[in-house]
């Protein structure tokens, strides 16, 4: 694409040097720079973009975006853009020489503290029954209609996140359902993405380390909404807004009537609301009513909070012009999201799950939904992870000291921490249950599962679908579930029942 329709959608950029330049992509890694790409200085939080600009220029790029004005040595040959926002810059640019791919597809973006990767697994799940080929971008894999690759980022970055969508339209996906991370907000990641849903799970506490305070996690978490109200880009998006949740009331009253609105819950005034919830250790039946008629929802999950992620696929799926019937019929058989309260096996009455509760809300959600299946003990194993949220350990240790009847405190990915300091704030949290702290996690899984008897259920939280854990000096292979199993297998065999007289 020309430079100069490029900069068209830019705000007022100031330019220098040649405009009819041709520009085959673009990036903000000068390590990725070739000639014909446009390299955006972007200021990181360790790293200053700028600094990389001279490198950027001996690979040879087309045209270089900054947010301050070029220094003396700047080649006159090379185009020089400036404009006050290169986030924005880096985003319209790659949408652009993408083709605008959001614009072909029906896109439900999900965002919230808990809930995303399971919600956009349901609604991808409800377009593949309905239209036969749909993507997912999230935190487990991205699927582009035709490959499933694990995820790196939550939100990719722009140019990933637009090539994505470029393959699923050319792969022949009607629609796709991604993650919305409050990064993904923050950096612009999702700038220029034409939306058809937008849901709001629930906010609660996580990642304070980088948005400070809850009201600002918040405030980046509405400001996406805000943006689809001011600026639908073409489409008609619509809020599908937990009204059972705090912030997500919060959301409905600064939306006000700036777009349409499907709020759900259990609460009676919600327009997808659910009733009657039941379930049991196979799945759980609620009855729906929506739009005017009322539609019993079955599905292979438990716990109550996975009745407000079926309810808000359901909103949006229909949103989204999916007849509701199909959609509840798709609901039945939706798959088994990795590591999301996985079932990993019985053994002499002791059955373990794994769960990805890595905030103190989701520790609740999980523990509590395995109380409900009255478990002789519920043991739970956890830790947390390092360089993330420190406020959130000892509410973590609190939230499951709580609910279960032992625990074992042990490692997340400590990544540059230590562990063992990780562990003593998680116990700064911890009253009234029994515990021990045992640093190697497949010890203390190990310990746990020995530790069961008949009619336990030992939970195993925090790492999910990870198939790998962190630490400072290293990364190693590690997977929650495969210890788990190794760990039951290893229990010994019960004895031999006595010889009949
Ligand atoms: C906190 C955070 O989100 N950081 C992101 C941020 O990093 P940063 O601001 O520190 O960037 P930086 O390293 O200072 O580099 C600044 C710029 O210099 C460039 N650079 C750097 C080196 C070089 O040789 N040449 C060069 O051009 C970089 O490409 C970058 O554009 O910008 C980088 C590039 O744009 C991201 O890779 C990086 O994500 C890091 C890896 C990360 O861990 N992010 C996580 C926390 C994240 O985004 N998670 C959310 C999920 C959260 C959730 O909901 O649970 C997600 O959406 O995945
Ligand atoms: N709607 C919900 N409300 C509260 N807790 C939930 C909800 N859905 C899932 N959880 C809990 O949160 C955990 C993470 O769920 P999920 O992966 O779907 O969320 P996420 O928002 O994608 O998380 P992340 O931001 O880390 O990717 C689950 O393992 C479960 O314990
Ligand atoms: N998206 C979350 C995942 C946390 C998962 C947990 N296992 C950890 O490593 O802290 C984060 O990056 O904060
Ligand atoms: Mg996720």
């Amino acid at each position: 694409m020309i430079l100069r329709d490029l900069i068209a959608h830019l705000d007022r950029p100031l330019h220098s040097g040649p405009l009819d330049t041709d520009i085959t992509a673009v990036t903000s890694d000068s390590r990725l720079v070739e000639p014909g790409v446009a390299f955006v200085a972007v200021r990181g939080e360790s790293r200053d973009g700028r600094e990389f600009i001279p490198k950027a220029l001996e690979r040879g790029a087309a045209v270089i975006i900054c947010d301050t004005a070029p220094d003396e040595s700047h080649p006159a040959e090379v185009p020089y853009i400036q404009v006050s926002d290169t986030r924005h810059a880096l985003a319209a640019f790659a949408r652009l020489l993408a083709g605008d791919p959001s614009k072909k597809l029906r896109l439900a973006g999900v965002t919230g503290t808990n809930g995303k990767t399971t919600t956009a697994f349901l609604i991808h799940h409800i377009m593949k029954r309905v239209w036969h080929r749909a993507g997912v971008i999230g935190t487990v894999i991205v699927d582009d209609g035709e490959q499933t690759r694990p995820a790196n980022f939550t939100t990719p970055e722009p140019v990933e996140l637009n090539g994505l969508l470029a393959r699923m339209v050319d792969h022949g996906c009607r629609g796709a359902a991604m993650e919305v991370s409050s990064h993904g907000i923050d950096q612009k990641r999702i700038g220029g993405i034409a939306f058809d849903a937008a849901i709001f799970t629930n906010l609660t506490q996580d990642h304070l380390d980088y948005h400070g305070t809850l009201d600002a996690y918040a405030a980046t978490k509405f400001s996406w909404f805000e943006s689809l109200a001011a600026d639908p880009l073409g489409k008609k998006p619509v809020a599908v807004i937990n009204f059972d949740d705090g912030y997500g009331e919060k959301l409905v009253t600064l939306l006000g009537d700036k777009m349409p609105m499907i709020k759900y819950g259990f609460n009676v005034h919600c327009d997808f609301r659910a009733n009657n919830f039941k379930q049991s250790a196979r799945g759980m039946e609620f009855e729906l009513t929506a739009k005017g008629k009322s539609y019993l929802v079955r599905a292979p999950l438990i716990g109550r909070f996975n009745a407000y992620n079926i309810l808000s696929a359901l909103a949006a799926a229909s949103a989204m012009k999916i007849k509701l019937r199909d959609a509840v019929t798709a609901i039945a058989e939706a798959p088994q999201v990795p590591g999301r309260m996985e079932h990993c096996g019985t053994k002499d009455g002791i059955s373990v799950f794994v769960d990805y509760a890595h905030t103190p809300d989701a520790v609740t959600n999980a523990c509590r939904t395995l109380k409900e299946l009255n478990p002789n003990r519920l043991i739970t194993v956890f830790g947390c992870g390092g360089d993330r949220d420190k406020k959130k350990r000892p509410l973590m240790g609190k939230a499951a000291a709580e609910i279960s009847d032992a625990c074992i405190i042990t490692s997340d990915n400590p990544r540059s921490e230590d562990p063992e300091t990780i562990i003593k704030e998680i116990e700064s949290g911890m009253v009234g249950t029994r515990y021990r702290a045992v640093v190697d996690r497949a010890e203390a899984i190990r310990i746990a599962i020995h530790a069961a008897g008949k009619g336990d259920i030992v939970l195993i939280a925090g790492k999910g679908h990870e198939t790998y854990q962190q630490f400072a000096d290293r990364t190693i292979d590690f997977d929650d579930r495969r210890e788990a199993r190794r760990a039951l297998a290893e229990r010994p065999e019960p004895p031999l029942p006595p010889r009949k007289r």
